[in-house]
């Protein structure tokens, strides 16, 4: 499970990643040191999740073994409330302190939505996203990151970005699954150079944020036949499928033998699967922002813009 693609810095991101949101305290520090024991080479991190100290302390026991610090490639993300250029700094210099850390290889802008300290919104013009992203070169410079990119950002948006990058984003972590593939959005990042990384690649099952009344992902029929035809799950499936698609993954499970079989996705897709997977694509958003919609700021077209 080595493979890896190049970021536009030169610096190469694992192919799949374990993703830690909602995976809780207790239990994220051994489902990260089983990842690492099992080969992962990527762990998936924000501050909001919560769960950063617990991380820190499995690393910290990881990179006392055989496994050094420069081997695993750590992501983690700004949050809404410390979007302002003055505090950008200090909330990345907080989650290397959790995690123990010297320096992170890719922070990520988590939501283009700016929340004061107690919640409430703010307009998204009221910070240009321009000066977070200096605030954030100024820490690639400092070398307190390696590279940097955004989360959840419509291609408007990635665009803005670029207009006054001095350093190009890295990466633009976006929903993707089978239900919604996103493809313009995907061609507009890959064509900048940018790479995509899809996040709830199973469909995020069993979330309870979420109204599961048709069926998950993986439990479609298509994805369960290929499943069969492959010999694998139907989990295998729809990771390889982001894979071949030329995403970065990130699955998340704190189940030993499911973070070993997400990462267990050595063979290929035909043209043909690929073709039937494609067909899938409804458009459908889980994560689709209606938390950030309840307020007179942010509606649900403002923030996604489309399908751009
Ligand atoms: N940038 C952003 O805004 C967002 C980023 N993310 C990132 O992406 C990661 C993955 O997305 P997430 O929404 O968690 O959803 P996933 O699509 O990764 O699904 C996770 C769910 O699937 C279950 N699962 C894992 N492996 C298997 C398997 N092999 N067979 C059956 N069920 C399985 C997990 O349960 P169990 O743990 O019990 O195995 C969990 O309930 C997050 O953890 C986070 O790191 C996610 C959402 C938003
Ligand atoms: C207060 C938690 C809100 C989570 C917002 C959605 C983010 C999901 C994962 O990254």
């Amino acid at each position: 499970m080595d493979s890896t693609f190049t970021l536009v810095s030169g610096n190469k991101i694992p192919v799949v990643g374990l993703g830690t949101w909602q995976a809780e305290k207790g239990v994220v520090g051994q489902a990260v040191k089983d990842a690492i024991e099992l080969g992962y080479r990527h762990i998936d991190c924000a501050a909001i999740y919560g769960n950063e100290k617990e991380i820190g302390e499995a690393f910290k026991e990881v990179f006392a073994g055989d496994v050094k610090r420069e081997d695993v490639f750590v992501t983690s993300k700004l949050w809404n409330t410390m979007h302002a250029p003055e505090k950008v700094e200090d909330a990345l210099k907080k989650t290397l302190s959790d995690l123990g850390l010297e320096y992170l290889d890719l922070y990520l802008i988590h939501w283009p939505v700016h929340q004061n300290d107690d919640g409430s919104f703010l307009p998204y013009e009221a910070i240009p996203i321009g000066d977070t992203w200096k605030a954030l070169e100024a820490c690639v410079d400092k070398g307190l990151v390696r590279d940097i990119g955004v989360s959840n950002f419509s291609a408007k948006k990635v665009k803005q970005v670029l207009q006054g990058a001095r350093i190009k984003p890295a990466m633009n972590q976006i929903e993707r699954h089978a239900y919604l593939q996103q493809p313009k959005l995907l061609e507009y990042c890959l064509s900048e150079g940018i790479r995509v990384t899809a996040y709830s690649p199973l469909g995020s099952p069993g979330n309870s944020m979420y109204d599961f009344s048709e069926k998950a992902v993986i439990e479609t029929e298509a994805i369960q036949k290929l499943a069969e035809k492959h010999n694998v799950t139907a989990a295998q499936v729809c990771i390889r499928w982001a894979i071949q698609s030329g995403t970065v993954t990130i699955p998340k499970s704190t189940k030993r033998h499911r973070i070993q079989e997400n990462a267990t996705v050595d063979f290929k897709l035909s043209d043909e699967d690929m073709k039937e997977i494609a067909a899938l694509d409804k458009g459908h958003r889980y994560c689709d922002g209606s938390f950030w919609t309840k307020n007179e700021h942010y509606t649900l077209e403002s923030l996604w813009e489309g399908t751009e």
